[in-house]
């Protein structure tokens, strides 16, 4: 039978199937992927073949491949990842310009590795009851320069459901990862969007796990009209993406468009002469938060290092 994962608590797995029940499964036989070396070779998101037993439980014996993933590294050193979740059709990133503050380095690194993993992103810009007029008109030029390098943007009130029903119309028929810092009202939000009887049984019992901390696995609810919201707990962005430096210039849309103007082909937009992208800078063509952004990003590959915090 076909289904559905929705929820990995370490080695079960809770699949709904096509008949609509949820069954708690683990793996039979071998999954590891080509090229990657995980640490979950199923995930969140996945749609697997089930084999059931008597009990009622089941064994997962095929998945199908994926349109798209994400992975994380298991550790800063460790050379095994771990996939947060699959087959995504787009992400949604909450941020708010105060109470916390979210960097716009912070969004463009998102923005970038959701670029890199194609997978399509859309801003809501959460807790707009809160903000005075230099906040909210600093919201606003944000959400002209998002929109226009086409990323659409929500306002919200999470707290307040103002402008959560345009969010929730677009979560339809859609899986949706959301992501965003700590303190910027994910729950709220999701509390605000997922209707109750959701909430209920999203509460799946953790019989198997005791002493396990679940905290970290993603978990899918469904959400009104189809469609599902995916929460990675405790993961504010991505994950490192292995990406070449002269390759972080093509995730930076407009960047990458002016680049096709750039003197040398290998132009890494520093320092070179000829360079379009730095004439687009000046020229405020292209925003000087997305350069910054840009050379932010750039700066990580030089020294090697991996950002704990993405
Ligand atoms: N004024 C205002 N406060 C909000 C809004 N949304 C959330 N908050 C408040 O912000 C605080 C954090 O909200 P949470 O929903 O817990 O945030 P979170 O993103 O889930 O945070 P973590 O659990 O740390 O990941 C709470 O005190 C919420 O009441 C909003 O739209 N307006
Ligand atoms: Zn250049």
């Amino acid at each position: 039978m076909k289904g559905l994962v929705i929820k990995n608590t370490g080695s079960w797995y809770l699949v709904k199937t096509e008949d609509g029940r949820t069954i708690e499964c683990k793996i039979k036989g071998n999954f590891r992927l080509k090229g990657i070396r995980s640490t979950n070779p199923i995930a969140v998101g996945d749609y697997v073949q089930i084999i059931i037993n008597n009990e009622g439980t089941a064994f997962i014996s095929e998945i199908e491949d994926r349109k798209n993933y994400i992975i994380r590294r298991a550790s800063n050193l460790s050379k095994q990842s771990h996939i947060l979740a699959a087959n995504l059709d787009q992400c949604m990133l909450i941020v708010t310009i105060n109470y916390p503050e979210t960097s716009t380095i912070f969004i463009d690194r998102f923005l970038a590795t959701a670029e890199a993993y194609r997978v399509p992103v859309k801003l809501i810009f959460n807790k707009i009851d809160r903000y005075n007029e230099d906040d909210t008109r600093y919201m606003d030029a944000l959400i002209n320069l998002y929109t226009y390098i086409g990323y659409p943007c929500f306002k919200v009130s999470a707290l307040n459901n103002i402008g959560t029903d345009e969010v929730k119309k677009d979560l339809k028929g859609k899986v949706t990862l959301l992501s965003g810092n700590s303190g910027v009202g994910k729950s709220t939000l999701i509390n605000a969007i997922l209707p109750e009887q959701t909430l209920k049984t999203g509460e799946i019992s953790d019989y198997h796990n005791k002493g396990m901390h679940t905290t970290t696995f993603s978990e899918m609810f469904p959400v009104d009209g189809g469609g599902y919201i995916i929460d990675t707990p405790g993961i504010k962005g991505f994950g490192t993406f292995d990406m070449e430096e002269e390759e972080v210039g093509h995730y930076f849309k407009e960047i990458f468009e002016y680049s096709a103007q750039c003197k040398y082909g290998n132009c890494t937009h520093r320092h070179e002469p000829g360079c379009a992208v730095r004439d687009a800078v000046e020229k405020h063509l292209i925003s000087e938060s997305r350069y910054i952004s840009y050379l932010n990003m750039l700066e990580d590959k030089e020294e090697g290092k991996y950002r704990a915090a993405y």
